[in-house]
């Protein structure tokens, strides 16, 4: 199995202006919600970006979240922070599945989405995973977004996304 060090990591984006990124985090595991902010912050700040935080009770609400604030905001990007560890039911794949195709389709429908939001099967892997000095999973969500904010803006899309159109769009 290759291991997490193996992976090749793109070069942080540079921005003129410093991106304005919304962190939607579940924190039903509060210490690994707390990791996964503070990655996910110090990779935005090291981009020269600004961030607000809200908090959702579970995975399954930050899509909806994240949708709601794509309608009612001018937020450039999202993080999406949780952490979904199986119990004993079915429901943890019902968790993983729907928080993240409902990422997946609001980025299609032109929202730059980061996702982080862990899906383990042990506390122990969600903490290696968390952690800012570990696997920084976090960190690796904000980059995520970051870059899908510098195609935007490379490809000429206003601040307001592509094709994702709020009631209040000035030119929509
Ligand atoms: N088991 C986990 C959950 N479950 C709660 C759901 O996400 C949701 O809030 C509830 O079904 C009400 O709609 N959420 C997590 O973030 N992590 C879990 O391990
Ligand atoms: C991922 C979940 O929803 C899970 O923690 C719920 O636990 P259980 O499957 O034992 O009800």
């Amino acid at each position: 199995m290759a291991s997490q060090e193996d992976h090749y990591t793109l070069p942080r984006p540079t921005f003129d202006e410093g991106p304005k990124i919304l962190i939607v985090v579940a924190p039903y595991y509060r210490q690994i919600a707390d990791n996964l902010i503070a990655g996910a912050r110090a990779e935005i700040e090291a981009a020269g970006g600004w961030h607000d935080t809200a908090e959702v009770p579970g995975a399954l609400e930050i899509p909806t979240a994240i949708g709601i604030a794509g309608r009612m905001s001018d937020y450039d990007g999202y993080v999406a922070l949780g952490c979904v560890i199986r119990g004993e039911t079915t429901h943890y794949e019902t968790v993983c599945n729907d928080s993240s195709r409902g990422l997946t389709l609001l980025g299609l429908q032109g929202l730059a989405v980061g996702n982080g939001i862990l899906t383990v099967e042990t506390m122990a892997q969600a903490e290696v995973r968390a952690d800012p000095d570990g696997q920084n999973k976090g960190g690796g969500a904000a980059a995520a977004a970051l870059h899908l904010i510098a195609l935007s803006r490379k490809w000429g899309a206003s601040r307001k996304g592509v094709g994702f159109v709020r009631p209040n769009d000035d030119d929509s």
